[in-house]
């Protein structure tokens, strides 16, 4: 049995928590909204996972201190925008050498910072967090099918092969199967930006097109994940894995995927505020665009479906006309990555 603080008391951090309780692990969950601490010990239901009834062994606090002392594992699952800010509230009570699994997708805008790497850079301001381990555990993994405890894997990245098994064997169960692998920037890198390519598939659904666009949507987009992620460092088993490829199938074909959503949302001609108010969870592929930007510009790598969404979402391009453009390019080899 493990102890573990989960940060983040959204829809993936509860299916989380109460995944890890079932196994018998020990499960304290901090939130930093007060609200939401009360109504969760209360109702015992996560908003957004109406079916799920939380067990009544998962303990909440307000107090962060709480969360992170004496644990096994710290886990952040919380939206990408609040994982700096989260860790610096925690920083005071993570001690070092612990272990912390970030779950949440996404590159910080304006340090082109994986996750795992901002919280690193915001625990090791205080000198006092020189051996803290980092795992990125990411894959295809829906909230609400891990809810209900449907068959799902993931994957649990981190250079230090010992650190990956232990995560292993504290998520893994009959119903989680569990991968290591030791690219953590390959990893992260997927799970931030399959993202931008869901909104895509997303915003062609809205426009009516079909499974045609969308497969070609999956494969292209890989290609741009991958020739950015490779060049960045990433290896090339990741991008084709559970976390590259499966994580993107994932978010570009459910029903259940919020940037898909969002994106259908579009390109039935909402505007991306209007999109993500209806969605009513973090949709990560808008906060991913100007990073995915920046980096693509930054290792001159070309990324024209990126860069289509860009212009749709944040730019009020007409997005018919921008499929169309898309698909009138200067001809291409498919063997050149
Ligand atoms: N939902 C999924 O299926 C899923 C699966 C895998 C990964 N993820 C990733 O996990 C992360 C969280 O996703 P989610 O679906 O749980 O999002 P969500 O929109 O459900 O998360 C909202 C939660 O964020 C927290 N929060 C709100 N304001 C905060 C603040 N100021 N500071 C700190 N925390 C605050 C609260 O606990 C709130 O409930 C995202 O990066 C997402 O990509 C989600
Ligand atoms: O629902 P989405 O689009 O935020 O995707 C959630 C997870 O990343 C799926 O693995």
């Amino acid at each position: 049995m493990a102890k573990i603080g989960v940060l983040g008391a959204g829809t993936w951090g509860m299916a989380l928590a109460r995944m890890l309780s079932n196994s018998g692990h020990e499960v304290t969950v901090w939130s930093a909204l007060p609200q939401e601490v009360d109504e969760l010990s209360t109702t015992r239901r996560q908003k957004n996972l109406p079916g799920m009834v939380i067990p009544d062994a998962i303990k909440f606090t307000k107090n962060v201190e709480e969360a992170c002392e004496n644990k096994d594992i710290i886990l952040f699952a919380v939206p990408s925008v609040f994982v700096r800010s989260t860790a610096k509230t925690a920083a005071p009570f993570i001690p070092d050498g612990q272990i912390i699994v970030d779950v949440a997708k996404g590159i910080e805008p304006d340090t082109l910072l994986t996750l795992t790497e901002v919280i690193a850079d915001e625990l090791k301001k205080d000198g006092k967090h020189d051996n803290v381990h980092y795992v990125a555990l990411s894959g295809p993994t829906h909230a609400e099918e891990v809810a209900k405890d449907l068959p799902t894997t993931i994957v649990s990245a981190c250079e230090d092969k010992e650190i990956a098994e232990k995560v292993q064997d504290v998520f893994m169960n009959q119903n989680m199967r569990v991968y290591t692998n030791s690219d953590r920037l390959g990893v992260e890198l997927c799970g931030a930006l399959k993202n931008i390519i869901a909104l895509a598939s997303g915003i062609c659904s809205g426009l009516g097109y079909g499974d045609n666009m969308r497969a070609a949507l999956i494969i292209r987009g890989m290609a741009e994940i991958k020739r950015l992620g490779l060049k960045m460092g990433g290896k090339e088993a990741s991008f084709d894995g559970l976390a590259g490829m499966g994580d993107l199938i994932v978010t570009a074909t459910s029903k259940e995927s919020r940037n898909n959503n969002a994106g259908y949302l579009i390109g039935q001609g909402k505007s991306a505020e209007e999109a993500k108010k209806e969605v009513g969870m973090v949709v990560e592929g808008i906060n991913a665009i100007p990073a995915a930007l920046e980096l693509a510009k930054k290792y001159d790598v070309e990324m024209p479906i990126v860069f289509a969404v860009d212009a749709v979402v944040n730019h009020g391009a007409d997005a018919r006309k921008t499929i169309i453009s898309l698909m009138n390019r200067e001809k291409k080899s498919e063997m050149v990555i």
